[in-house]
C-alpha cells in the first residue's frame, strides 16, 4: 500500500491553485481539523439519537433507500448506514450550511455542483464495526459514478465528500483509493474491477491516514473500497459521513421513490 502523500491542507471558504491541482492530479484530497474534536462528538450525539430514533420507529428505508442494520460489539442493534440524515434532524441540517462546503463545487468547475442533500442518497453515515453480527466492516471496490446509470441517468461529474469521525491510521484500514483513476475512460470505470464483490488489496492503492474532524473528497469516477480494520469490536469501529455534490439534472427523493436496483444488488453482498 502506498500513502497519500497530502500536504495538509485547510479548507476556507475558497479553494487554493495548489488544492485544486493536487485534486486534478489525484482524484481525491484530503483537507485536515474541518472541524473539532468537540464538533464531532457533537455530532456523533445526533446520530445517536437519530439511530434510537429510527430503530425505535422500526424504520426500513428512508426515501426509498433502505437502511443498513448490524450489532455492534455488545450485541445491541445499530444503523450501519443511514441516508439522507440531514433531512431528519436539525443538528446535522445546520452543519450542512458551513460556507466551507461551498467551496468545494469548484472542483467540478466549469460545470456547476450543488450539495446534494435530498438527491441520490442525501446524507450517508456509514458505520463500520467488525463483529460476528456486524453486516459492514468493509466495502469492495467500486466507482460511485454508474449509480446514475442505474437511476436511468447520464453519468455526470460529481463529488463524494466525506467528514470522518474516528480516528483511521491507514494500517487500521479504511479508505484505500486508485489515485488519477478518475481520468479513465468509460470502460475502465465499468469493468476494471468486479463491482464490490472485489475485496482485494491491489499493488498500486494508496491509503489515508485519518483523524476525526478531516474531510476527504474524491471524484465520482475514482475507484475505491474500504480495507477491513485488522481489529475487532470497538478498536474496528469508523464512523464516516458522506455528502455528495452533485451537477447536472435535479431530481430529489421523496416517500414514495422507488429503490434504486443498485441497492437490490448491494444488499446480496456480504460486507
Ligand atoms: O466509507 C467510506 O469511506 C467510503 C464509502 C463509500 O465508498 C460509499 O459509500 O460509496
Ligand atoms: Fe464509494
Amino acid at each position: 500500500m502506498i500513502k497519500l502523500e497530502c500536504p495538509d491542507f485547510i479548507l476556507g471558504e475558497k479553494l487554493t491553485q495548489e488544492q485544486l491541482s493536487f485534486f486534478d492530479k489525484n482524484g481525491v484530497i484530503i483537507f485536515r481539523n474541518f472541524i473539532t474534536k468537540k464538533t464531532v462528538e457533537d455530532l456523533l450525539k445526533e446520530i445517536n439519537s437519530l439511530q434510537q430514533k429510527w430503530i425505535t420507529e422500526g424504520l426500513e428505508k428512508v426515501n426509498g433507500t433502505p437502511l443498513k442494520f448490524g450489532k455492534d460489539e455488545n450485541g445491541e442493534t445499530i444503523i450501519q448506514r443511514f441516508c439522507f440524515s440531514s433531512l431528519h434532524n436539525a443538528v446535522l441540517h445546520e452543519f450542512l450550511k458551513d460556507p466551507r462546503f461551498k467551496a468545494l463545487p469548484e472542483l467540478v468547475a466549469p460545470y456547476e455542483g450543488r450539495i446534494g442533500e435530498n438527491e441520490k442518497d442525501g446524507l450517508v453515515i456509514n458505520q463500520y464495526v467488525k463483529t460476528p453480527d456486524s453486516s459492514f466492516s468493509q466495502m469492495g471496490w467500486h466507482t460511485d459514478s454508474p449509480r446514475d446509470l442505474f437511476l436511468g441517468q447520464k453519468i455526470m461529474p460529481m463529488l463524494n465528500v466525506g467528514i470522518h469521525l474516528d480516528d483511521c491510521p491507514a494500517e487500521n484500514g479504511g479508505l484505500r483509493v486508485l489515485t488519477g483513476t478518475h481520468k479513465q475512460g468509460i470502460l475502465k470505470l465499468l469493468f476494471a474491477k468486479k463491482y464490490f464483490v472485489d475485496n482485494n488489496p491491489d499493488p498500486q492503492e494508496t491509503g489515508v491516514d485519518i483523524n476525526a474532524g478531516d474531510l476527504t473528497v474524491h471524484d465520482g469516477r475514482l475507484w475505491h473500497r474500504v480495507q477491513q480494520s485488522p481489529f475487532t469490536g470497538i478498536k474496528s469501529r469508523r464512523r464516516v459521513m458522506y455528502i455528495p455534490i452533485i451537477t447536472g439534472k435535479f431530481i430529489p427523493k421523496h416517500a414514495k421513490s422507488k429503490t434504486p436496483f443498485y441497492h437490490h444488488f448491494i444488499s446480496k453482498v456480504k460486507f
